[in-house]
């Protein structure tokens, strides 16, 4: 199965078309004035309009307030919406968008029992839990705890680089991966260089399948 792939956390148009041109699936803007990716939504128009047909625009969320969902939709065209932070599923489920749901794993039970809670999601999204960070932590954490059963797609995040990228798909066989540090010269800011090494790695699995 070909395995999807999410770069997150784009802030330059340079940026985005490295990660289209490597052979991206989705481009994930943070709208989370925190995280050093965030963008305005004002660059974030910009760097969704640097993106081509068959190629979607994921927009990023830590807890916001719907109003400021809203406001974003109204100018930024998203295809999807990531819920990164402890947002209900009836939140998630308010905006008439199609979403993921991010949770940062600690144990198995946390993943099923999201898959239940989330079942009107398009995608799990499982990430390294980190108590002062809701993502974008470059940890990776333990894939033994992922299950087997799958009723949504699973999007496998957290640590990923060419070092680790096709063990990672050759031991979850995960829908997609969505990657940030991995492929950065700093915070924000992608390498061409590293972004063309993830793609060459997630596509040397996708060549012995
Ligand atoms: O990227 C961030 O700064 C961020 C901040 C807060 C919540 C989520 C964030 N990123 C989410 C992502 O989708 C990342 O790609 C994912 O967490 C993996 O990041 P990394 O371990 O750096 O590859």
């Amino acid at each position: 199965m070909t395995t999807r792939v999410k770069i997150c956390g784009l802030t330059r148009v340079e940026d985005v078309q490295a990660a289209v041109a490597s052979g991206a699936d989705s481009i994930g803007l943070v709208f989370y004035e925190p995280s050093p990716r965030a963008v305005t939504i004002e660059q974030a128009r910009e760097l969704a309009e640097a993106v081509p047909a068959f190629v979607t625009v994921t927009g990023l969320f830590v807890n916001p307030a719907s109003d400021f969902v809203e406001a974003v939709l109204d100018a930024v065209p998203l295809d999807l919406l990531q819920f990164h932070g402890d947002e209900t599923p009836a939140f998630c489920d308010s905006f008439g968008r199609r979403w993921i749901k991010a949770i940062r794993v600690q144990a198995s039970e946390q993943i099923s029992e999201a898959y239940s809670a989330y079942n009107k999601a398009v995608g799990l999204l499982v990430d390294a839990w980190d108590p002062n960070r809701y993502g974008g932590t470059g940890q990776s954490f333990n894939w033994q705890l992922i299950p087997e059963y799958r009723p949504i797609p699973l999007i496998l995040a957290g640590g990923l680089s060419s070092a680790n990228v096709a063990r990672a798909i050759e031991e979850v066989r995960p829908w997609a991966v969505d990657v940030s540090g991995g492929v950065e010269l700093s915070k924000g800011i992608k390498d061409a260089t590293k972004l063309s090494d993830f793609f060459k790695e997630v596509q040397s699995v996708r060549k012995t399948d």
